[in-house]
């Protein structure tokens, strides 16, 4: 495949790495210092685009992407808000988009295991439910996509949770949760490349469910494997499509 690149930091040099690795060839890098002068022409010898920008860029990229005709994979966080803005002009224009908070394979099966220890737990009332994350001090956006992702999963089979609220540990005053809120308690520190963890609590007892990433390398092959997924196809798509944990 040619793959365009959108965005060139630290996803894009791994992503960059592992496309090549699987024989595809890096056509195009757009970042910064280049995005203005990129036009729908340069986007018409590719297959696909690979969007790990930022979240105030990317729903300018994808707008480029669909002017272009151009399949793009959205692993950039942070834009959530715009979702179903985007997945109506996708459907609405036929064009296709794939986008995921965490592309790693361990990640997904988290987030399947995540709803059924969900369902599993409703009906025990003596345990309240959190998720905390951690991440390295550049991340732009809090709560992760991914917590957001959990807290999704949690709050649609906990009949006592209807939102989420975010606490940025060391950022303003302390969040302190009502009943009906499901926390995800923010840490930034140092280097860390992203760690999950949903954590049931009773009077006696507590279970804690975690996922830790030892690098960026799972997030950069499963975007690639999407990439690859999404080649022949058209529409709207989560990352969750590309599995299937019930067969
Ligand atoms: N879905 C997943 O599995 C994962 C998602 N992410 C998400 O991916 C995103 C990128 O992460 P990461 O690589 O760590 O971040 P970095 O900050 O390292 O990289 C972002 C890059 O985007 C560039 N950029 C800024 N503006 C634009 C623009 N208008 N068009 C194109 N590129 C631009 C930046 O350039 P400059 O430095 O010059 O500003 C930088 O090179 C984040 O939103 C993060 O949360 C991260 C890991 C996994
Ligand atoms: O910014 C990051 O680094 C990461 N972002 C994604 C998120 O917001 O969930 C995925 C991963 O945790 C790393």
């Amino acid at each position: 495949m040619n793959i365009a690149l959108i965005g060139y930091g630290k996803m894009g040099r791994i992503i960059e790495r592992i496309a090549s690795e699987r024989g595809h060839q890096i056509a195009l890098i757009i970042d910064e210092n280049n995005r203005d002068e990129i036009g729908v022409d340069d986007l018409q010898e590719m297959d696909v685009a690979i969007d790990f920008s930022t979240p105030h860029a990317a729903i300018e990229n994808i707008e480029l992407c669909f002017e272009a005709n151009l399949p793009l994979v959205v692993g950039t966080t942070g834009w959530y808000d715009h979702l179903e803005e985007i997945k109506e002009k996708c459907l609405q224009g036929n064009k296709t988009l794939l986008y995921g908070s965490n592309f790693s394979i361990g990640v997904n099966v988290f987030f399947h295991i995540n709803k059924l220890l969900a369902k599993a737990m409703n009906p025990y009332k003596q345990y309240d439910v959190q998720v905390e994350e951690i991440h390295h001090t550049h991340k732009l956006d809090a709560p992760s996509g991914t917590a957001i992702t959990i807290a999704e999963g949690i709050i649609d089979h906990i009949d006592e949770k209807s939102e989420w609220v975010n606490d940025l540990v060391g950022e303003g005053e302390e969040v302190v949760p009502k009943k009906h809120q499901l926390l995800i308690e923010s840490h930034r520190i140092e280097e860390v490349p992203g760690t999950h963890t949903v954590l049931y609590s009773s009077e006696v007892d507590q279970i804690e469910f975690k996922h830790t990433a030892h690098s960026r390398s799972g997030f950069a092959l499963g975007a690639v494997i999407a990439a690859e997924w999404l080649q022949g196809k058209e529409g709207f798509y989560a990352v969750t499509d590309m599995f299937d944990f019930n067969g």
